[in-house]
């Protein structure tokens, strides 16, 4: 999608992430058998353009390096220390080497020669550690294939990123390791906190830049582009805790908002444009060109026809000399825009498919070559960790034997590369790394990867072949004389390594350039075959062309040699200029040693005093004894200073050192601040949550004391029922003795009115028997009339009357008994009615209310049988008087 979205114009960012050898190289770049994400981006970037006929592409690659805070180019290693700028279209490193790429196989041998100058360490956890973070720069311009040229044009970067890891305390480092690892984390902290405040959402400052890492990621993070994180973590236990932070930091960068959108620029500040129009120019020139040299030969041979036969000679002769020159001039002025508008048209990529699908006719696109992706793009960048493993000095032997053979045949590039195995075989795998990157930069050279579109006849690809190897032939000219200009100034400064690196790498140069020369060679002469296959009518043309082209290299050979030759006497004759000096200064000095002999000489003939001689002796013996003190003492002095010198570079770095780590520490402690903040502003969130939540806890609890209350009021209450509960029950036992109680006054009743029935009996039996009593008495009906002996009777009504007195006065206590059983049982009945009321008061239930009720009713009986009782002794007393 990120790829996708960058050919779109969107801008894309992959970056790897992860502590010290997770993975994040292995990811990025991987290996020959799995390719990572820069060589699989770049497959797909390419397939893109393939698939997008009526497109036009230009892409452009950037390598850079950001180690310990600095930014160096890897495409360009003496750019060191490079500033970052900002446009209206985000930041960009300013003079950053930026070369324009033609196929896989080249952007890959671009990051290939970067990777060289890429730093890398070991420490004890991986020993090739990247110790620089490092971005490579894929820019991408489009537009529409048209004739009017008035096409929107889309700009786009393609960032892949391979950071440095970081480092725990558990990385032991020392001395320059530590210093790469403190910046290494210093940036990977300001990384951190940028994602993390992009990631809370809030308008809050974001420190972008706090690093340069972040600085120039800026536009990616902030989310105006595609942003694919790779986190790489390590499946040691050990390193649980770093695991742990990786995958904080995925988390919260999960939360960054994109808002990606396409990237469109206007006309003047687009490459591709810029060479188109130049291309159509360019084209014009040509054609106004092509159109001159036609009609002046057309002149030349109109002429021929009018002249006299031998004055024609003689005047061709003479003018056939400044006619071959302007003609040359013109045909050099034609090769220079041919040149040109093939080097421009090379680096505009446009799809294969679009000869077949394109609307666009093939003549606008005139002879541009046609890029096809078809071949296997081998694979490169296994090989620099290897290489940065060998000797500087070596790795440096095999890279420019390979270079320089690449530029040769395949077949020819194989054997040297053999050759190359043969002498080093500690570096096979680096070279076999390499031979998969000849192969791949071989297949993307510029003729084998592009097509001769139809209409182009074959002798203009020998044109075109001639005019690159005439160019090539011309630099390599220029480049021999400035090679000659370097060896002299080696020659006057043989410490100056520099000067031998340049010189070097001048003549890998020449190397090269001649390699190709000689490929273009056999081209030119394999193109100039099939034209004669197929052409016979421009057989000779073809072979003055071949021979012009010899004469032309044969040429620039003479004037290479002769720049030599000129060098070479130029050399010759500073020696013997050198030479004559020193004779002469020899001469000069041989004439003072003879003048000294003879001084000394005559000197010694004089006849001086011993005396004068001794003092002299011992007072040039006191002198070179001085010497000899202040010699030693300049010495202890020098070594005293140099000494103090290394001293102060000692306290100088560790003075650098410090304050690095200050501001490491610095940014450290802003962190902890903000820590500290957020740590604070969370505490006073969770202490106002723990407020209500105590709140509410309060709450709650007011509400227990009451359940506790109403529980404890339920206690009494359960008592206060028992108590009831309990008087009742003795309510009803009393009940039940009052019962038995009227049961028996019942029953004395009976007995009573039986007695008294008896008496009446008595008395009818006295009135019977005759005595004067004649007393009728009358109850209930009836009458009773008797007649007895007065004494007998009335000493049985004595007994009787005796016998109804106890009876009276023992239903007299009786009914005291129950007077007082009753008033108990009232003031019972009152406090039973005092505590139903205060019951009721409290919510007493229906169920008590209504056993009350009952308990209320019995007592009313039991009234009312009292009552009854009552009447029943006043009518017994009454009745008996
Ligand atoms: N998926 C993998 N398959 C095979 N080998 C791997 C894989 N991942 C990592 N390695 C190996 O582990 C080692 C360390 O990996 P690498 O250099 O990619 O780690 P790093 O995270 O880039 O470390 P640093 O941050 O120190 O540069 C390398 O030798 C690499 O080949």
């Amino acid at each position: 999608m990120v790829v996708k979205g960058a050919m779109e114009g969107v801008n894309g960012t992959v970056f790897a992430y992860g502590v010290t050898s997770s993975g994040k190289t292995h990811t990025m770049h991987g290996d020959q058998n799995s390719p990572g994400i820069i060589p699989l981006a770049i497959k797909d970037v390419f397939n893109f353009i393939q698939d997008t006929p009526g497109r036009e592409y230009l892409l452009r690659v950037s390598y850079l390096e950001i180690y310990n805070e600095v930014i160096n180019d890897l495409l360009n290693p003496s750019q060191q220390n490079l500033k970052i700028r900002e446009d209206a279209q985000g930041t960009y490193v300013e003079g950053v080497k930026e070369e324009v790429v033609l196929s896989p196989a080249h952007a890959l041998s671009l990051i290939a020669a970067g990777e060289e100058h890429r730093h890398v360490g070991s420490n004890n956890f991986n020993l090739v550690s990247s110790r620089s973070h490092t971005i490579f720069t894929l820019t991408i311009e489009s537009s529409a294939c048209s004739r009017d040229g008035d096409e929107e044009v889309t700009f786009s970067l393609l960032n892949l990123i391979d950071l440095a890891g970081s480092e725990s305390s558990k990385t032991e480092t020392t001395g320059i390791r530590r210093k790469e690892g403190s910046y290494i984390n210093k940036s990977l902290l300001t990384l951190g906190t940028v994602i993390s405040k992009l990631s809370d959402g809030k308008p809050t400052h974001v420190p972008f830049r706090d690093s340069k890492l972040t600085r120039l990621l800026q536009s990616s993070l902030s989310g105006n582009g595609h942003v694919s994180l790779i986190c790489t973590i390590t499946p040691a236990s050990s390193y649980f805790e770093e695991t742990h932070n990786t995958l904080k930091f995925a988390h919260r960068a999960k939360h960054v908002e994109i808002h990606a959108s396409s990237n469109k620029i206007m006309d003047e500040k687009s490459l591709i444009k810029k060479y188109q129009k130049e291309i159509s120019t360019l084209k014009e020139e040509l054609e106004l060109l092509k159109r001159g040299m036609i009609s002046k030969d057309q002149v030349a041979s109109a002429g021929n026809g009018q002249e006299d036969v031998v004055n024609l000679c003689q005047q061709l002769e003479a003018g056939q000399m400044k006619m071959q020159s302007r003609l040359e001039e013109e045909e050099q002025a034609k090769a220079a825009l041919l040149e040109r508008i093939q080097k421009l048209t090379r680096l505009i990529l446009v799809s294969s498919k679009s000869s077949i699908t394109n609307s666009v006719p093939d003549v606008q696109l005139g002879h541009r070559r046609r890029h096809s992706f078809g071949e296997e793009e081998s694979y490169i960048m296994r090989t620099k960790r290897l290489l940065v493993m060998s000797p500087a000095s070596s790795r440096l032997e095999c890279f420019q034997k390979i270079t320089s053979s690449s530029l040769m045949t395949h077949n020819k590039s194989q054997g040297s590369i053999s050759e190359a195995k043969g002498q080093d075989n500690s570096h096979c795998s680096a070279v076999d790394g390499y031979i998969a990157a000849i192969n791949a930069l071989q297949s993307s050279r510029p003729g084998e990867h592009f097509s001769i579109s139809g209409e182009k006849s074959l002798s203009t690809e020998g044109d075109l072949l001639r005019e690159q190897a005439k160019m090539l032939a011309g630099e390599v000219a220029l480049l021999s004389s400035s090679l000659k200009r370097m060896l002299d100034h080696a020659t006057n400064n043989p410490d100056d390594s520099n000067l031998q690196v340049q010189i070097q790498k001048v003549k890998d140069d020449i190397q090269a350039k001649k390699s190709w020369i000689a490929v273009l060679e056999k081209r030119i002469i394999l193109a100039g075959e099939a034209v004669s296959l197929s052409t016979k009518p421009f057989e000779v043309s073809q072979n003055v062309t071949k021979l012009m082209n010899q004469l032309n290299e044969l040429t620039f050979e003479l004037e290479i040699k002769s720049a030599d030759n000129r060098v070479l006497q130029d050399r010759l004759e500073a020696k013997i200029a050198e030479n004559n000096k020193l004779e002469e200064l020899t001469r000069c000095l041989r004439g003072q040693l003879a003048a000294l002999t003879t001084e000394y000489s005559q000197k010694a003939q004089t006849s001086l005093s011993c005396d004068s001689v001794e003092r002299k002796s011992s007072k040039f013996e006191q002198n070179v004894d001085e010497i000899k003190q202040l010699k030693q003492e300049n010495t202890e002095l020098m070594e005293e200073k140099a000494g103090l010198q290394i001293r102060i570079q000692k306290v100088s770095e560790e003075a650098t050192y410090a304050r690095q780590l200050a501001s490491a520490a610095d940014l450290e402690l802003k962190r902890l601040l903000e820590e500290v903040t957020r740590l604070s502003l969370q505490n006073a969130k969770l202490q106002t949550e723990l407020t209500a939540t105590q709140d509410i806890a309060y709450s709650q609890l007011l509400t227990k004391p009451i359940i506790s209350e109403l529980q404890k009021d339920v206690h009494p209450r359960k008592e206060r029922e028992a108590g009831l509960e309990a008087a009742l029950i003795k309510k009803e036992n009393i009940e039940v003795q009052l019962q038995c109680k009227l049961e028996e006054a019942k029953q004395k009743e009976v007995e009573l009115e039986n007695d008294l029935a008896r008496m009446w009996i008595l008395i009818s039996n006295l009135e019977k028997n005759g005595s004067c009593l004649g007393v009728k008495n009358k109850k209930d009906g009836f009458y009773m009339d008797g007649g007895f002996q007065v004494p007998e009777v009335e000493k049985d009504i004595d007994v009787d009357m005796s016998h109804l007195k106890i009876k009276e006065a023992e239903l007299g206590s009786t009914v005291d008994e129950l007077k007082a059983g009753l008033e108990l049982e009232c003031r019972r009945t009152k406090e039973m009615e005092l505590l139903v009321c205060q019951l009721k008061g409290e919510g007493l239930s229906d169920l008590d209310a209504a056993a009350l009720e009952d308990l209320q009713n019995l007592h009313v009986e039991a009234l009312d049988k009292l009552c009854k009782a009552k009447a029943c002794h006043f009518f017994f007393k009454f009745s008996m008087f």
